[in-house]
């Protein structure tokens, strides 16, 4: 199959999804990502209701706000910018006491709070239009686990998720995303200067080329292994007991 049609299957795919869940429509996180920009191109080929949401927050660059703009004007997508920051600041602020004092993982914690507040007002959109919340993880953040579990990763379809980074970054060249997004570092904006490939200490290109089934670096394989043991947990659902009282 080519990607063109992949892109094509996926949409019949999406619309497949939309009407086994009895939806009107879609609601989509935008956040000036190469991720979120494809997939709101393929929702918009839907021809079903499409809400973008770009949510910033106080570590979310000016570029991505202008980028998240631009990716749903050239899709046609209606967008409606809501910032968490005042959620994310009293949430903080009264849970304070819950935290540890150790900075590294004060970061992801953090980070993690506010993928949440995103999945809480994507929600709450998408019960306001009777939509389906439509996720962004691709095979590579899948096999790593590399998303926040509830937050990014709460949603009610994963489209692309059989897609390796550089066959999204493809899609997106060919569904027309704006330039300026192809051409940026992936990153999670958890904090200022983040970029996914610092912070797993792997490139995509490694991760893609170990999912195309090809040998890579020692020290790439390690990283790979390490993300995906921790993150087993993060692919099935929360385990119940099979035994009954009666
Ligand atoms: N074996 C186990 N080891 C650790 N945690 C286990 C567990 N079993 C269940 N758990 C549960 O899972 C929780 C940890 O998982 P989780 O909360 O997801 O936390 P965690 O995987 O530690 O952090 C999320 C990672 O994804 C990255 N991220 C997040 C959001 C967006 C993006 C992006 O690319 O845009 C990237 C973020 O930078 C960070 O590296 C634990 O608090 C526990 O409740
Ligand atoms: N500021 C934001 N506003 C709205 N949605 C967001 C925001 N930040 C993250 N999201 C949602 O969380 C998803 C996961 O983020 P992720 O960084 O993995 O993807 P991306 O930003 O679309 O692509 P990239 O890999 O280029 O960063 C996004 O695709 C988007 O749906
Ligand atoms: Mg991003």
């Amino acid at each position: 199959m080519t990607l063109q049609q992949y892109a094509d299957y996926l949409v019949e795919w999406l619309e497949q999804q939309r009407h086994f869940y009895g939806a009107k429509g879609y609601v989509i996180g935008i956040s000036g990502g190469i991720d979120s920009a494809v997939v709101v191109n393929l929702l918009m080929k839907t021809g079903a209701p499409v809400q973008g949401l770009i949510l910033p927050s106080d570590t979310t660059s000016a570029q991505d706000i202008a980028d998240a703009y631009a990716v749903a004007e050239s899709a046609g997508c209606a967008v409606i910018e809501a910032s968490i920051s005042p959620s994310y600041r009293t949430f903080m602020q009264s849970m304070q006491p819950l935290f540890r004092d150790d900075a590294e993982r004060q970061n992801v914690i953090a980070g993690n709070v506010q993928a949440r507040l995103r999945m809480i007002t994507l929600y709450a959109a998408a019960q306001n239009q009777q939509a389906i919340v439509v996720g962004t993880d691709n095979a590579a953040e899948w096999h790593t686990g590399y998303f926040t579990k509830y937050g990014d990763g709460g949603v009610d379809v994963v489209p692309l998720v059989q897609l390796r980074k550089e066959q999204v970054f493809e899609l997106g060249r060919l569904l027309g995303v704006p330039q300026a997004v192809l051409d940026k570092a992936p990153s999670a904006g958890l904090w200022q200067g983040q970029t996914d490939e610092d912070e797993m200490g792997v490139s995509y290109a490694e991760i893609d080329a170990f999912l195309r089934g090809e040998t890579v670096s020692a020290q790439a394989q390690k990283q790979i292994d390490f993300w995906y043991n921790r993150s087993h947990h993060k692919r099935m659902l929360a385990p119940a007991p099979q035994k009954m009282v009666e």
